[in-house]
Protein backbone atom coordinates (compact mmCIF):
# COMPACT_ATOMS: atom_id res chain seq x y z
CA UNK A 1 0.00 0.00 0.00
CA UNK A 2 1.27 3.27 -0.84
CA UNK A 3 2.49 5.44 1.80
CA UNK A 4 -0.13 8.54 3.08
CA UNK A 5 0.57 11.98 4.26
CA UNK A 6 1.92 13.03 7.31
CA UNK A 7 0.38 16.76 8.38
CA UNK A 8 2.18 19.60 7.29
CA UNK A 9 4.52 22.05 9.42
CA UNK A 10 3.52 25.29 9.82
CA UNK A 11 4.52 27.65 7.00
CA UNK A 12 4.94 24.74 4.79
CA UNK A 13 3.61 22.33 2.61
CA UNK A 14 4.20 18.91 1.73
CA UNK A 15 3.76 17.83 -2.41
CA UNK A 16 4.52 15.04 -5.23
CA UNK A 17 3.81 11.51 -5.25
CA UNK A 18 4.45 8.18 -2.82
CA UNK A 19 6.93 6.30 -4.64
CA UNK A 20 6.59 8.46 -7.41
CA UNK A 21 10.33 10.07 -9.27
CA UNK A 22 11.54 12.06 -5.78
CA UNK A 23 8.74 10.91 -4.00
CA UNK A 24 7.04 13.46 -1.51
CA UNK A 25 8.82 17.08 -0.42
CA UNK A 26 8.74 19.50 1.89
CA UNK A 27 7.92 22.90 0.16
CA UNK A 28 8.51 26.56 1.73
CA UNK A 29 4.97 28.43 1.25
CA UNK A 30 6.45 31.74 2.99
CA UNK A 31 9.62 33.63 2.00
CA UNK A 32 12.36 32.86 4.37
CA UNK A 33 15.83 34.78 4.58
CA UNK A 34 18.87 32.85 5.19
CA UNK A 35 19.77 31.75 8.81
CA UNK A 36 15.87 32.67 9.48
CA UNK A 37 13.92 29.13 11.22
CA UNK A 38 11.56 27.43 9.11
CA UNK A 39 10.16 25.61 11.72
CA UNK A 40 11.18 24.11 15.37
CA UNK A 41 10.20 20.53 16.12
CA UNK A 42 10.07 19.14 19.79
CA UNK A 43 7.54 15.99 19.30
CA UNK A 44 9.95 13.66 17.57
CA UNK A 45 8.18 10.28 17.57
CA UNK A 46 11.86 8.97 18.11
CA UNK A 47 14.36 10.35 19.95
CA UNK A 48 17.51 8.00 21.21
CA UNK A 49 20.94 8.74 22.31
CA UNK A 50 23.84 6.46 20.74
CA UNK A 51 24.03 3.23 22.87
CA UNK A 52 27.73 4.04 24.07
CA UNK A 53 26.07 7.29 25.57
CA UNK A 54 23.12 6.07 26.84
CA UNK A 55 24.37 5.87 30.30
CA UNK A 56 25.33 9.61 30.12
CA UNK A 57 22.41 11.33 28.25
CA UNK A 58 18.73 12.07 29.47
CA UNK A 59 16.93 9.46 27.71
CA UNK A 60 14.34 12.20 27.39
CA UNK A 61 15.48 15.44 27.25
CA UNK A 62 19.11 14.19 25.51
CA UNK A 63 21.13 16.46 28.17
CA UNK A 64 24.64 15.33 28.10
CA UNK A 65 25.36 14.78 32.39
CA UNK A 66 27.77 17.00 33.71
CA UNK A 67 27.15 20.36 30.72
CA UNK A 68 26.44 23.77 31.91
CA UNK A 69 23.43 25.54 30.68
CA UNK A 70 21.99 28.67 29.83
CA UNK A 71 18.61 29.90 29.89
CA UNK A 72 19.04 33.52 28.23
CA UNK A 73 22.02 34.60 30.89
CA UNK A 74 20.75 32.16 33.49
CA UNK A 75 23.34 29.46 34.14
CA UNK A 76 22.06 25.98 34.81
CA UNK A 77 24.67 24.01 36.87
CA UNK A 78 26.17 20.79 35.45
CA UNK A 79 23.77 17.68 36.83
CA UNK A 80 24.88 14.02 36.58
CA UNK A 81 21.36 11.90 35.02
CA UNK A 82 20.55 9.54 37.51
CA UNK A 83 19.38 5.53 36.30
CA UNK A 84 15.82 3.84 36.52
CA UNK A 85 15.34 2.30 39.80
CA UNK A 86 13.80 -0.51 37.83
CA UNK A 87 15.81 -1.46 34.68
CA UNK A 88 19.40 0.86 35.81
CA UNK A 89 19.80 0.82 31.99
CA UNK A 90 18.18 4.67 30.51
CA UNK A 91 19.20 7.86 33.10
CA UNK A 92 17.06 10.87 32.83
CA UNK A 93 18.56 14.27 34.17
CA UNK A 94 15.36 15.05 36.83
CA UNK A 95 12.16 13.16 37.55
CA UNK A 96 9.93 15.35 34.90
CA UNK A 97 12.28 13.52 32.31
CA UNK A 98 11.62 10.16 33.75
CA UNK A 99 8.04 10.59 33.61
CA UNK A 100 7.69 11.68 30.44
CA UNK A 101 9.58 8.96 28.95
CA UNK A 102 7.89 6.56 31.28
CA UNK A 103 5.02 7.70 29.72
CA UNK A 104 5.86 7.85 26.17
CA UNK A 105 7.58 4.38 26.25
CA UNK A 106 9.75 3.48 29.12
CA UNK A 107 6.97 1.65 30.80
CA UNK A 108 7.35 -1.32 28.25
CA UNK A 109 10.61 -0.61 27.63
CA UNK A 110 11.82 -1.26 31.03
CA UNK A 111 10.88 -4.56 31.30
CA UNK A 112 12.93 -4.93 28.09
CA UNK A 113 16.51 -3.98 29.36
CA UNK A 114 15.79 -6.19 32.00
CA UNK A 115 15.70 -9.08 29.72
CA UNK A 116 18.47 -8.02 27.97
CA UNK A 117 20.91 -8.07 31.27
CA UNK A 118 19.20 -11.30 32.46
CA UNK A 119 19.84 -12.73 29.07
CA UNK A 120 23.05 -11.34 27.61
CA UNK A 121 24.47 -9.83 31.02
CA UNK A 122 24.37 -6.53 29.07
CA UNK A 123 22.35 -3.18 30.49
CA UNK A 124 22.52 -1.80 26.78
CA UNK A 125 21.46 -2.98 22.71
CA UNK A 126 22.74 -1.20 19.61
CA UNK A 127 20.61 1.86 18.83
CA UNK A 128 19.35 0.96 16.19
CA UNK A 129 17.84 -2.10 17.17
CA UNK A 130 16.41 -0.35 20.72
CA UNK A 131 14.82 2.48 18.16
CA UNK A 132 12.96 -0.48 16.52
CA UNK A 133 12.31 -2.61 19.62
CA UNK A 134 10.29 0.87 21.01
CA UNK A 135 8.32 0.90 17.85
CA UNK A 136 7.09 -2.51 17.89
CA UNK A 137 5.93 -1.73 21.20
CA UNK A 138 4.12 1.20 20.65
CA UNK A 139 2.28 -0.61 17.30
CA UNK A 140 1.58 -2.99 19.96
CA UNK A 141 0.20 -0.69 22.41
CA UNK A 142 -1.97 1.08 19.61
CA UNK A 143 -0.15 4.06 19.72
CA UNK A 144 -1.92 6.78 16.96
CA UNK A 145 1.37 8.61 15.74
CA UNK A 146 3.32 5.49 15.86
CA UNK A 147 0.76 3.65 13.79
CA UNK A 148 0.42 6.59 11.33
CA UNK A 149 3.88 6.73 10.35
CA UNK A 150 4.83 2.96 10.61
CA UNK A 151 1.76 0.75 10.91
CA UNK A 152 0.70 -0.91 7.29
CA UNK A 153 0.35 1.98 5.11
CA UNK A 154 1.92 4.38 7.10
CA UNK A 155 3.32 7.70 6.09
CA UNK A 156 7.09 6.98 6.38
CA UNK A 157 8.46 4.88 3.03
CA UNK A 158 10.34 1.89 3.72
CA UNK A 159 12.38 1.24 0.19
CA UNK A 160 12.29 -2.17 1.65
CA UNK A 161 12.54 -3.63 -1.81
CA UNK A 162 15.50 -1.39 -2.70
CA UNK A 163 17.44 -2.40 0.92
CA UNK A 164 16.51 -6.43 -0.35
CA UNK A 165 19.08 -5.84 -2.98
CA UNK A 166 21.89 -5.76 -0.92
CA UNK A 167 22.07 -9.38 0.70
CA UNK A 168 24.73 -8.57 3.00
CA UNK A 169 23.31 -5.62 4.74
CA UNK A 170 19.79 -7.54 4.13
CA UNK A 171 21.45 -9.96 6.48
CA UNK A 172 22.44 -7.10 9.07
CA UNK A 173 19.19 -5.89 9.33
CA UNK A 174 17.65 -9.27 10.13
CA UNK A 175 19.94 -9.85 12.57
CA UNK A 176 19.13 -6.55 14.12
CA UNK A 177 15.42 -6.68 13.49
CA UNK A 178 14.98 -10.45 15.38
CA UNK A 179 17.19 -9.02 18.42
CA UNK A 180 14.54 -6.23 18.75
CA UNK A 181 11.59 -8.82 18.71
CA UNK A 182 13.06 -10.87 21.20
CA UNK A 183 13.85 -8.17 23.60
CA UNK A 184 10.55 -6.92 23.24
CA UNK A 185 9.38 -9.85 24.22
CA UNK A 186 7.28 -9.90 21.15
CA UNK A 187 5.82 -13.88 19.63
CA UNK A 188 8.28 -14.39 16.92
CA UNK A 189 5.78 -15.31 14.09
CA UNK A 190 6.78 -14.56 10.61
CA UNK A 191 4.47 -12.13 10.69
CA UNK A 192 6.16 -9.80 13.13
CA UNK A 193 10.02 -10.32 12.17
CA UNK A 194 8.68 -8.87 8.97
CA UNK A 195 6.80 -5.88 10.36
CA UNK A 196 10.16 -5.43 12.38
CA UNK A 197 12.36 -4.98 9.15
CA UNK A 198 9.95 -2.73 7.13
CA UNK A 199 10.10 -0.78 10.62
CA UNK A 200 14.24 -1.17 10.50
CA UNK A 201 13.93 0.02 6.85
CA UNK A 202 12.13 3.16 7.53
CA UNK A 203 14.22 4.30 10.52
CA UNK A 204 17.16 4.01 8.33
CA UNK A 205 15.14 6.04 5.41
CA UNK A 206 13.88 8.58 7.51
CA UNK A 207 15.68 8.89 10.86
CA UNK A 208 18.42 11.51 11.53
CA UNK A 209 21.83 11.08 12.87
CA UNK A 210 21.59 13.76 15.36
CA UNK A 211 25.30 13.65 15.27
CA UNK A 212 26.97 16.47 17.41
CA UNK A 213 31.25 16.79 16.79
CA UNK A 214 30.88 19.08 20.06
CA UNK A 215 30.07 16.39 22.79
CA UNK A 216 30.65 13.13 20.38
CA UNK A 217 27.03 12.21 20.88
CA UNK A 218 25.29 11.02 18.36
CA UNK A 219 21.70 9.31 18.36
CA UNK A 220 18.50 9.04 16.19
CA UNK A 221 16.01 11.16 15.64
CA UNK A 222 12.28 10.64 13.56
CA UNK A 223 9.60 12.81 13.19
CA UNK A 224 7.14 11.85 10.43
CA UNK A 225 6.66 15.47 8.69
CA UNK A 226 10.31 16.61 8.83
CA UNK A 227 11.46 13.18 7.03
CA UNK A 228 9.41 14.54 3.87
CA UNK A 229 12.43 16.93 3.33
CA UNK A 230 14.36 15.64 0.41
CA UNK A 231 18.61 15.72 -0.32
CA UNK A 232 20.21 17.85 -2.61
CA UNK A 233 23.66 18.52 -2.89
CA UNK A 234 23.30 22.07 -2.79
CA UNK A 235 20.75 22.15 -0.03
CA UNK A 236 19.27 25.53 1.02
CA UNK A 237 18.19 23.98 4.34
CA UNK A 238 19.55 22.34 7.07
CA UNK A 239 18.73 20.72 10.38
CA UNK A 240 19.98 21.25 13.93
CA UNK A 241 19.49 19.57 16.96
CA UNK A 242 19.46 20.90 20.22
CA UNK A 243 18.41 18.14 22.87
CA UNK A 244 14.74 17.18 22.17
CA UNK A 245 14.32 19.59 19.85
CA UNK A 246 14.97 19.73 15.59
CA UNK A 247 15.61 23.66 14.36
CA UNK A 248 15.00 23.81 10.60
CA UNK A 249 16.99 26.65 9.03
CA UNK A 250 17.19 28.34 5.64
CA UNK A 251 20.91 28.06 4.51
CA UNK A 252 19.70 29.90 1.29
CA UNK A 253 16.83 32.73 0.88
CA UNK A 254 13.59 31.02 0.08
CA UNK A 255 10.84 31.90 -1.79
CA UNK A 256 7.37 30.73 -1.46
CA UNK A 257 6.89 27.75 -3.36
CA UNK A 258 10.85 26.73 -3.20
CA UNK A 259 11.47 23.20 -2.25
CA UNK A 260 12.97 23.04 1.00
CA UNK A 261 16.02 21.08 0.66
CA UNK A 262 18.86 19.16 3.01
CA UNK A 263 21.72 17.26 2.57
CA UNK A 264 21.64 13.87 4.15
CA UNK A 265 25.72 13.30 4.06
CA UNK A 266 28.84 15.47 4.07
CA UNK A 267 27.68 17.17 0.46
CA UNK A 268 31.40 19.08 0.16
CA UNK A 269 32.75 15.36 -0.73
CA UNK A 270 33.83 14.39 -4.35
CA UNK A 271 31.29 13.14 -6.34
CA UNK A 272 31.45 9.00 -6.33
CA UNK A 273 32.14 9.30 -2.19
CA UNK A 274 28.75 11.26 -2.09
CA UNK A 275 26.93 8.62 -3.86
CA UNK A 276 28.57 6.10 -1.62
CA UNK A 277 27.10 7.84 0.97
CA UNK A 278 23.65 8.17 -0.59
CA UNK A 279 23.38 4.11 -1.31
CA UNK A 280 21.06 3.34 2.01
CA UNK A 281 18.77 5.86 0.57
CA UNK A 282 18.22 4.40 -2.98
CA UNK A 283 18.37 7.12 -5.69
CA UNK A 284 20.21 8.67 -8.01
CA UNK A 285 20.70 12.83 -7.06
CA UNK A 286 20.63 14.11 -10.04
CA UNK A 287 21.42 18.02 -8.72
CA UNK A 288 23.56 20.33 -10.21
CA UNK A 289 26.83 19.50 -8.26
CA UNK A 290 25.98 15.76 -8.67
CA UNK A 291 24.94 16.18 -12.49
CA UNK A 292 27.38 18.53 -14.04
CA UNK A 293 30.10 16.76 -11.19
CA UNK A 294 30.76 20.17 -10.10
CA UNK A 295 33.28 21.03 -7.24
CA UNK A 296 32.84 23.50 -4.59
CA UNK A 297 34.07 26.66 -6.60
CA UNK A 298 32.24 25.43 -9.54
CA UNK A 299 28.85 25.38 -7.02
CA UNK A 300 29.41 28.71 -5.92
CA UNK A 301 29.94 30.04 -9.64
CA UNK A 302 26.73 28.02 -11.09
CA UNK A 303 24.60 28.92 -8.18
CA UNK A 304 25.54 32.34 -6.97
CA UNK A 305 25.57 33.36 -3.42
CA UNK A 306 22.12 34.44 -2.47
CA UNK A 307 21.46 38.07 -1.30
CA UNK A 308 20.43 37.54 2.25
CA UNK A 309 24.00 35.31 2.92
CA UNK A 310 26.27 37.88 1.18
CA UNK A 311 24.92 40.46 3.56
CA UNK A 312 25.40 38.05 6.61
CA UNK A 313 28.78 37.52 5.54
CA UNK A 314 30.23 41.32 5.17
CA UNK A 315 31.34 40.64 8.67
CA UNK A 316 33.11 37.51 7.86
CA UNK A 317 36.96 36.85 7.02
CA UNK A 318 35.94 36.23 3.69
CA UNK A 319 33.10 38.32 2.63
CA UNK A 320 32.73 38.08 -1.00
CA UNK A 321 33.62 34.58 -2.01
CA UNK A 322 31.77 34.59 -5.57
CA UNK A 323 34.44 37.61 -6.45
CA UNK A 324 37.38 35.18 -5.99
CA UNK A 325 35.81 31.76 -7.48
CA UNK A 326 37.03 32.30 -10.74
CA UNK A 327 40.43 32.10 -10.66
CA UNK A 328 40.42 28.66 -8.21
CA UNK A 329 37.90 27.50 -10.92
CA UNK A 330 40.44 28.27 -13.66
CA UNK A 331 42.91 26.52 -11.50
CA UNK A 332 40.97 23.49 -11.15
CA UNK A 333 40.75 22.88 -14.85
CA UNK A 334 44.20 21.32 -14.27
CA UNK A 335 43.86 18.41 -11.88
CA UNK A 336 40.92 15.78 -13.44
CA UNK A 337 38.21 15.15 -11.41
CA UNK A 338 39.38 11.36 -11.48
CA UNK A 339 42.39 11.97 -9.68
CA UNK A 340 41.02 13.82 -6.80
CA UNK A 341 38.57 10.55 -6.45
CA UNK A 342 41.39 8.15 -6.02
CA UNK A 343 42.92 10.76 -3.03
CA UNK A 344 40.15 10.83 -1.65
CA UNK A 345 39.87 7.15 -1.61
CA UNK A 346 43.32 6.57 -0.29
CA UNK A 347 43.01 9.27 2.21
CA UNK A 348 39.99 7.63 3.17
CA UNK A 349 41.58 4.30 3.76
CA UNK A 350 44.40 6.02 5.81
CA UNK A 351 41.75 7.61 7.68
CA UNK A 352 40.20 4.21 8.76
CA UNK A 353 43.11 2.88 9.70
CA UNK A 354 43.08 2.63 13.35
CA UNK A 355 45.86 1.46 14.59
CA UNK A 356 48.37 3.17 12.53
CA UNK A 357 50.63 5.99 13.47
CA UNK A 358 48.61 9.11 13.07
CA UNK A 359 51.71 11.53 12.00
CA UNK A 360 53.13 8.57 9.76
CA UNK A 361 49.28 8.67 8.09
CA UNK A 362 48.93 12.17 8.53
CA UNK A 363 52.42 12.91 6.41
CA UNK A 364 50.80 10.00 3.62
CA UNK A 365 47.67 11.80 3.51
CA UNK A 366 49.66 15.30 2.88
CA UNK A 367 51.56 14.04 0.38
CA UNK A 368 48.63 12.85 -1.58
CA UNK A 369 46.93 16.07 -2.05
CA UNK A 370 50.13 17.36 -3.33
CA UNK A 371 48.18 18.26 -7.05
CA UNK A 372 45.60 19.74 -5.12
CA UNK A 373 48.20 21.65 -3.18
CA UNK A 374 49.92 22.78 -6.44
CA UNK A 375 47.36 24.09 -7.71
CA UNK A 376 46.08 26.01 -4.26
CA UNK A 377 43.12 24.24 -4.77
CA UNK A 378 42.40 24.30 -0.39
CA UNK A 379 38.33 24.18 -0.20
CA UNK A 380 38.13 20.72 -2.29
CA UNK A 381 38.42 17.25 -0.59
CA UNK A 382 40.31 15.64 1.00
CA UNK A 383 42.62 18.68 1.34
CA UNK A 384 40.53 20.22 4.01
CA UNK A 385 39.89 17.47 6.80
CA UNK A 386 43.62 16.56 6.08
CA UNK A 387 44.73 20.03 7.22
CA UNK A 388 42.00 19.69 10.03
CA UNK A 389 44.01 16.46 11.34
CA UNK A 390 47.14 18.02 11.54
CA UNK A 391 45.89 21.21 13.36
CA UNK A 392 44.26 19.04 15.84
CA UNK A 393 46.98 16.86 16.50
CA UNK A 394 48.92 20.20 16.72
CA UNK A 395 46.14 21.35 18.90
CA UNK A 396 45.49 18.90 21.19
CA UNK A 397 49.12 19.52 22.93
CA UNK A 398 50.51 23.09 25.34
CA UNK A 399 53.99 22.68 23.47
CA UNK A 400 52.28 22.97 20.19
CA UNK A 401 48.84 24.56 20.12
CA UNK A 402 50.54 28.30 18.75
CA UNK A 403 50.91 26.57 15.73
CA UNK A 404 47.55 25.53 15.72
CA UNK A 405 46.67 28.91 15.24
CA UNK A 406 47.51 29.21 11.58
CA UNK A 407 45.93 26.19 9.85
CA UNK A 408 42.65 27.12 11.65
CA UNK A 409 43.18 30.56 10.56
CA UNK A 410 44.10 29.34 6.95
CA UNK A 411 41.22 27.05 7.42
CA UNK A 412 38.88 29.96 8.56
CA UNK A 413 40.06 31.96 5.18
CA UNK A 414 41.08 29.39 2.36
CA UNK A 415 38.90 26.17 3.16
CA UNK A 416 35.04 26.66 4.57
CA UNK A 417 34.13 30.18 3.43
CA UNK A 418 34.04 28.01 0.30
CA UNK A 419 32.79 24.36 0.92
CA UNK A 420 30.59 26.20 3.56
CA UNK A 421 29.45 29.45 1.94
CA UNK A 422 26.98 30.90 4.41
CA UNK A 423 29.31 32.63 7.49
CA UNK A 424 26.59 30.85 9.71
CA UNK A 425 26.88 27.33 9.05
CA UNK A 426 27.73 25.64 12.10
CA UNK A 427 31.14 23.86 10.85
CA UNK A 428 32.16 28.06 10.47
CA UNK A 429 31.26 29.07 13.91
CA UNK A 430 32.80 26.26 15.15
CA UNK A 431 36.44 27.00 13.71
CA UNK A 432 35.67 30.57 14.56
CA UNK A 433 35.42 29.26 18.24
CA UNK A 434 38.64 26.61 18.16
CA UNK A 435 40.43 30.06 16.80
CA UNK A 436 39.22 32.09 19.50
CA UNK A 437 40.01 29.73 22.39
CA UNK A 438 43.51 29.06 20.66
CA UNK A 439 44.35 32.41 20.57
CA UNK A 440 43.24 33.00 24.22
CA UNK A 441 45.35 29.89 25.14
CA UNK A 442 48.52 31.43 23.09
CA UNK A 443 47.66 34.91 24.36
CA UNK A 444 48.32 33.16 28.27
CA UNK A 445 51.67 32.35 26.85
CA UNK A 446 52.57 35.49 25.65
CA UNK A 447 51.86 37.26 28.77
CA UNK A 448 53.54 35.25 30.61
CA UNK A 449 56.51 35.19 28.46
CA UNK A 450 56.75 31.17 27.90
CA UNK A 451 55.36 31.75 24.29
CA UNK A 452 59.43 31.26 22.88
CA UNK A 453 59.54 27.71 24.72
CA UNK A 454 56.40 26.40 22.91
CA UNK A 455 56.48 27.95 19.68
CA UNK A 456 59.85 27.73 17.46
CA UNK A 457 58.26 30.02 14.38
CA UNK A 458 59.20 33.74 14.72
CA UNK A 459 56.80 34.78 12.82
CA UNK A 460 54.04 33.44 14.95
CA UNK A 461 55.57 35.19 17.83
CA UNK A 462 56.11 38.34 16.22
CA UNK A 463 52.65 38.44 14.84
CA UNK A 464 51.30 37.39 18.59
CA UNK A 465 53.93 39.82 20.21
CA UNK A 466 52.11 42.83 18.19
CA UNK A 467 48.71 41.99 17.66
CA UNK A 468 46.04 43.56 20.29
CA UNK A 469 45.12 39.70 21.14
CA UNK A 470 42.21 40.52 23.91
CA UNK A 471 40.60 42.80 21.20
CA UNK A 472 40.86 40.00 18.39
CA UNK A 473 39.64 37.54 20.56
CA UNK A 474 37.09 39.50 21.69
CA UNK A 475 35.69 40.39 18.26
CA UNK A 476 35.93 36.85 17.46
CA UNK A 477 33.66 35.38 20.41
CA UNK A 478 31.08 38.41 18.96
CA UNK A 479 30.91 36.93 15.87
CA UNK A 480 30.66 33.15 17.11
CA UNK A 481 27.60 34.47 19.24
CA UNK A 482 26.02 36.20 16.44
CA UNK A 483 26.35 33.44 13.68
CA UNK A 484 25.94 31.04 15.98
CA UNK A 485 22.56 32.41 17.26
CA UNK A 486 21.89 33.15 13.36
CA UNK A 487 22.94 29.30 12.55
CA UNK A 488 20.76 28.15 15.31
CA UNK A 489 22.66 26.44 17.71
CA UNK A 490 22.25 28.93 20.63
CA UNK A 491 22.49 25.97 22.70
CA UNK A 492 25.40 24.66 21.65
CA UNK A 493 28.45 24.00 24.81
CA UNK A 494 30.23 26.33 21.74
CA UNK A 495 27.85 29.32 22.53
CA UNK A 496 27.83 28.32 26.34
CA UNK A 497 31.83 28.74 25.89
CA UNK A 498 31.74 32.24 24.45
CA UNK A 499 29.70 33.82 27.34
CA UNK A 500 32.44 32.64 30.18
CA UNK A 501 35.13 34.02 27.53
CA UNK A 502 33.50 37.02 27.53
CA UNK A 503 33.00 37.45 30.98
CA UNK A 504 36.49 36.55 31.47
CA UNK A 505 37.43 39.50 29.48
CA UNK A 506 35.27 41.78 30.59
CA UNK A 507 36.79 40.79 33.96
CA UNK A 508 40.62 41.81 32.83
CA UNK A 509 41.75 44.48 35.14
CA UNK A 510 45.08 45.77 33.03
CA UNK A 511 43.40 46.25 29.60
CA UNK A 512 42.86 49.43 28.10
CA UNK A 513 39.38 51.08 27.89
CA UNK A 514 40.23 52.50 24.99
CA UNK A 515 40.75 49.32 23.41
CA UNK A 516 37.15 48.19 24.69
CA UNK A 517 35.63 50.66 23.53
CA UNK A 518 36.70 50.17 20.51
CA UNK A 519 35.27 46.76 20.35
CA UNK A 520 32.11 47.82 21.40
CA UNK A 521 32.16 50.61 18.76
CA UNK A 522 32.88 47.99 16.11
CA UNK A 523 30.02 45.61 17.16
CA UNK A 524 27.58 48.55 16.91
CA UNK A 525 28.91 50.63 13.89
CA UNK A 526 29.95 48.16 11.80
CA UNK A 527 30.09 50.32 8.25
CA UNK A 528 31.34 53.12 9.75
CA UNK A 529 34.77 54.07 8.70
CA UNK A 530 36.76 53.71 12.54
CA UNK A 531 35.19 49.86 12.43
CA UNK A 532 36.32 49.57 8.89
CA UNK A 533 39.94 50.46 9.70
CA UNK A 534 39.18 48.45 13.14
CA UNK A 535 38.42 45.89 11.52
CA UNK A 536 41.32 45.58 8.45
CA UNK A 537 44.24 45.93 11.11
CA UNK A 538 43.14 44.64 14.20
CA UNK A 539 41.25 41.67 12.79
CA UNK A 540 42.03 40.90 9.69
CA UNK A 541 45.77 41.74 9.60
CA UNK A 542 46.80 39.16 12.34
CA UNK A 543 44.40 36.89 10.87
CA UNK A 544 46.12 37.04 7.22
CA UNK A 545 49.53 37.03 8.47
CA UNK A 546 49.19 33.85 10.90
CA UNK A 547 47.06 32.29 8.12
CA UNK A 548 50.23 32.99 5.32
CA UNK A 549 52.46 30.97 8.18
CA UNK A 550 50.34 27.79 7.90
CA UNK A 551 51.74 25.62 4.77
CA UNK A 552 55.44 26.18 5.83
CA UNK A 553 54.18 25.19 9.51
CA UNK A 554 52.28 21.80 8.02
CA UNK A 555 55.70 21.10 5.82
CA UNK A 556 58.19 21.82 8.95
CA UNK A 557 56.04 19.74 11.18
CA UNK A 558 55.72 16.76 9.13
CA UNK A 559 59.19 17.26 7.59
CA UNK A 560 60.66 14.80 10.42
CA UNK A 561 62.64 17.40 12.73
CA UNK A 562 60.13 19.16 14.30
CA UNK A 563 57.32 18.82 17.14
CA UNK A 564 54.57 16.43 15.58
CA UNK A 565 57.64 14.60 14.22
CA UNK A 566 59.48 13.96 17.37
CA UNK A 567 56.13 13.45 19.50
C1 LIG B 1 13.59 10.98 4.25
S1 LIG B 1 12.76 10.41 2.83
C2 LIG B 1 12.23 11.89 2.08
C3 LIG B 1 10.75 11.85 1.75
C4 LIG B 1 10.41 10.96 0.61
N1 LIG B 1 10.55 11.67 -0.64
C5 LIG B 1 9.02 10.37 0.75
O1 LIG B 1 8.18 10.54 -0.11
O2 LIG B 1 8.80 9.72 1.79
C6 LIG B 1 14.13 9.87 1.92
C7 LIG B 1 13.78 9.24 0.61
O3 LIG B 1 13.28 10.22 -0.28
C8 LIG B 1 13.76 9.99 -1.60
N2 LIG B 1 14.62 11.12 -1.98
C9 LIG B 1 15.16 12.05 -1.17
N3 LIG B 1 15.85 12.97 -1.86
C10 LIG B 1 15.78 12.60 -3.14
C11 LIG B 1 16.31 13.14 -4.35
N4 LIG B 1 17.06 14.23 -4.36
N5 LIG B 1 16.03 12.50 -5.51
C12 LIG B 1 15.28 11.37 -5.52
N6 LIG B 1 14.75 10.82 -4.40
C13 LIG B 1 14.98 11.42 -3.23
C14 LIG B 1 14.54 8.68 -1.53
O4 LIG B 1 13.66 7.64 -1.80
C15 LIG B 1 14.95 8.62 -0.07
O5 LIG B 1 15.19 7.31 0.35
Amino acid sequence: MAPSLPPPIPKTRIGGIPGVDRGRSLFSTERFGAGETIAIIDNPLLALPDDANMRTTCNYCLYVSGTIEFEGDVEAGPRTCKACTGCKAAVYCNAECQRAHWKLVHKAECRMFKRIKERTGKDWVPTPVRAVAQVMLLLKAGDEETVKAFGPGGTLESNVEGFKTDESLWGDFELQATGAVVYAGLFQSDETLKQAMEVLCKIQTNAFNRFDADTGQAGIYLHPSLSMVNHSCVPNAYITFEKRKAVLKAERDLEPGDEILISYIDHTMPRRARQESLRLYHFQCNCIRCKDDLNAYEVIQACGVSPGVKWLNSSSFQPDVASLVPAYVERSKTVPKSKIEEIHWKCMELTCIVQGDPIENARAQWELCKPLRDAQLWALDPLPPTILRIATMLGSNRTTLAKALPLHCFMALECYPFKYPASFTPFRVKTLMTIAKLLSAAGDLTYSGDLARYCDHEGVIGVLATADIVSLTEVILRLVRQNGVIGGVASWDVLFGTKEMLRDIGDLQERDEKDAAMVKHWANNLQDPVSKAFWENVVLKPITQLASFAIEIIEAELGGNKSLARK
